[in-house]
């Protein structure tokens, strides 16, 4: 409708004010005739000329600042024993008076009504039950033939979700007492769809902003402005006439007398009320505001409904959280994950298959393509797909991303990217079948041409909808990121503790090779004492301790005597026996801070600390008499080593007092063996 439609609908009349409420710029042809009054010159009228003093002065008193009145204002005409409602509101820079009759006849009994239809919706529970009966309640409050509630889905197409017909000519309840209802005059629509393109963008945007539009007569001639050429906008308007193409879509519908209420959802348009009569109809005011509660009633419980069904599915996925059970402190791997909540996960996004693929692994229940078409679609998601939303299609052979992939039996895809690794991303994938569904277009498809045929309205298009899903709701939308999010966070920590598990091998293999090599580096492999490397570490520390302190150390080295016999004679096993079994005897006989060390073939060293010249002798003597005691199997003579003896001076080093301990060695061989010999205080 064009936005200065000058037309109007004959059962009211129409002031256009002024700014300020006063000077009358326009009327409606009808206005003189309705209040019975004579207005001969329009441009010379004020609103208190038409209406009386008290009546304009409280208009603008309630209008002060503000954008409409808070509500209608009822008067009765001076000239005729009739009662009007008044609505008053700005339209750009003018004040605009819309003037209904009012018929009070039953008003108590219309308000005792609404309150108790009001009680029974805030009631219902169930979104069937509470359309069916809103639908009952709004036919039996204004008697139209055909009450219906048509349901938009996301492409805007609606469809008739609940619906009642007049089946009597006088109901209890009705307001139109005595007035006789054509019966069957109108077809039922319920279970019909209408095209999206019979609700466009401005005719929802004008309901979004004008929620009720009353039409009583589509075919009455229609009233105009006088002055003739009066530039309005009368789009907020009740009484503005259909715009030619709507009065065109009622009449194809059979349609004469209309009222409908938009149902405002929180994200648009949820649907729309209409009630339907074959022939013109009026609706007087306080019904026309009733029908209008109990719509906005109906859809604040509809949503409520809607909010508990969604709460309570939302509480069904959370519970069957993997982090939420019981099982949260064992992390799981991917397949346990899987098999162990793949059923409940079809059942929850009422899937008749679900894949979990992750890092290359695809896991399968239920119904699902092959792993190869999975893999090939994980690639492609991936690709086309990156933000962290989940992707669906409800029509996989239509769907680019799916069509080449063989997946006949699913038509229905919902994939959920789990972000446990950036770089590959997992991902979970429900499955849905076809769902063959008939649809039933009250006029023609959207996609059809228009037959003749199709003109008639009673006539419902029959279309088989084929190759398409159940639709992915937003809510399972929702519920899906919910558990994609909970996956990702078990599949991490499963992977976290095995990286843990693995470090914590590689932390202890380490610590054993580093023990080896500490052995390796620092012990003899055959006799398990201290190799030449760490006696010699060993007296180098002892050196500097002593020159600091002063605190004399000595070392005795011990070679055994006629060992190249006892291995030619006995076998070089038996060799090493005799070296081990030395090499414990003298050690356990050693003090704690004594320290004793192979210093290579058959010689070793003690390193004696704190020692002075007689205590080392005396050592030296106790070890050569304890080793001819020694026993070894396979020995059957007597062992016996000869001792070299240096005690520290303050000008040795390392090699000095080794130099000097092997001169007295030698020289206790030289003097027969199985001796001790003290060495030089210094080594030519
Ligand atoms: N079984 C065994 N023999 C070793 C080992 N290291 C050195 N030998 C042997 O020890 C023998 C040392 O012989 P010699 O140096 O001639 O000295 P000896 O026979 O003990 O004679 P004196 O020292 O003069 O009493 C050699 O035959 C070496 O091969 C070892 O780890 N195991």
């Amino acid at each position: 409708m064009s936005k200065h439609h000058p037309l109007l609908q004959a059962f009211g009349a129409l002031l256009v004010l002024d700014a300020d409420s006063r000077r009358i710029q326009a009327v409606s042809s009808n206005l003189s005739s309705l209040l019975n009054i004579p207005i001969p010159d329009v441009r010379t009228q004020t609103l208190t000329s038409v209406l009386g003093k008290r009546l304009s002065q409280r208009v603008r008193y309630e209008l002060q600042g503000k954008q409409r009145l808070s509500g209608p204002l009822t008067f009765k005409c001076p000239t005729r024993s009739q009662r009007f409602q008044l609505h008053a509101y700005r339209s750009g820079m003018h004040v605009v008076i819309e003037i209904e009759p009012l018929h009070t006849l039953g008003k108590q009994r219309l308000l005792g009504t609404v309150n108790e239809r009001l009680m029974r919706l805030a009631e219902a529970t169930h979104q069937e039950e509470l359309l069916d009966y809103l639908v009952m309640a709004v036919q039996e409050l204004t008697g139209h033939d055909r009450v219906s509630v048509c349901h938009f889905d996301s492409d805007w197409h609606g469809l008739i979700v609940a619906e009642s017909l007049a089946t009597g000519s006088v109901k209890p309840g009705s307001v139109s007492p005595g007035r006789e209802v054509p019966l069957g005059r109108l077809p039922a629509l319920l279970g019909q769809r209408f095209p999206a393109k019979d609700f466009p963008v401005a005719l929802r945007g004008a309901y979004e902003r004008h929620p009720v539009r009353l039409i009583q007569d589509v075919a009455a001639p229609c009233e105009h402005l006088l002055p003739r050429g009066a530039v309005v906008d009368l789009s907020d308007c009740f009484l503005r006439a259909p715009a030619p193409e709507r009065q065109q879509y009622l009449q194809r519908l059979g349609v004469r007398g209309a009222l409908s209420v938009a149902m405002q959802g929180d994200t648009g348009l949820w649907g729309l009320l209409f009630c339907h009569s074959a022939s013109a109809y009026p609706v007087t005011p306080p019904v026309r505001d009733a029908v209008r509660t109990l719509v906005q009633m109906a859809t604040q419980r509809l949503l409520l409904l809607r909010a508990r069904q969604e709460a309570r599915y939302l509480q069904r996925v959370q519970d069957s959280l993997v982090l939420s059970s019981n099982n949260r402190l064992k992390p799981q791997s991917p397949y346990q994950l899987f098999t162990e909540h793949a059923e409940t996960w079809q059942s929850l996004f009422r899937a008749h298959g679900v894949a979990l693929w992750v890092k290359g692994s695809v896991y399968q229940a239920g119904n699902t393509p092959k792993p190869e078409a999975i893999s090939q679609l994980v690639t492609r998601i991936e690709k086309a797909h990156v933000h962290s939303g989940p992707w669906c299609t409800q029509e996989t052979a239509k769907e680019p991303l799916t069509s080449s992939l063989g997946m006949s039996e699913q038509s229905g895809v919902l994939a959920v990217p789990l972000p446990t690794d950036p770089s590959q991303r997992g991902w979970l994938i429900f499955f849905r079948p076809e769902q063959v569904e008939t649809l039933y277009w009250a006029m023609q498809p959207p996609s059809a041409p228009l037959t003749p045929m199709m003109m008639l309205p009673s006539a419902a298009w029959c279309e088989e909808v084929t190759g398409k899903s159940e639709a992915w709701q937003r809510v399972e939308r929702l519920a899906a990121m919910d558990l994609g999010e909970d996956l990702t966070l078990a599949i991490s920590a499963y992977e976290i503790s095995t990286l843990n598990m693995h470090l914590e091998r590689e932390r202890k293999a380490l610590a054993d090779a580093n023990q080896r090599l500490e052995q390796l580096a620092h012990f003899d492999p055959l006799t398990q004492v201290w190799n030449r490397y760490r006696i010699e570490q060993a007296i180098d520390a002892e050196l500097v301790a002593a020159k600091r302190y002063g605190a004399a150390f000595a070392l005795l080295l011990f070679d055994v005597d006629h060992f190249k016999q006892i291995n030619d004679t006995l076998g070089h096993s038996v060799g090493d026996d005799v070296l081990i079994s030395l090499a414990r005897m003298v050690e356990s006989s050693l003090r704690g801070c004594d320290h004793l060390g192979r210093w290579g073939g058959e010689e070793f060293v003690v390193l004696a600390t704190h020692s002075s010249m007689d205590a080392a002798e005396g050592l030296a003597e106790r070890l050569r008499s304890l080793v001819a005691t020694l026993q070894v199997t396979g020995l059957n003579q007597p062992m016996t080593v000869s001792i070299g003896v240096a005690v520290w001076q303050p000008d040795d080093s390392c090699k000095t007092i080794i130099a000097r301990a092997d001169a007295a060695m030698y020289r206790a061989k030289r003097n027969g063996r199985n001796r001790v010999e003290i060495a030089e205080k210094n080594v030519q």
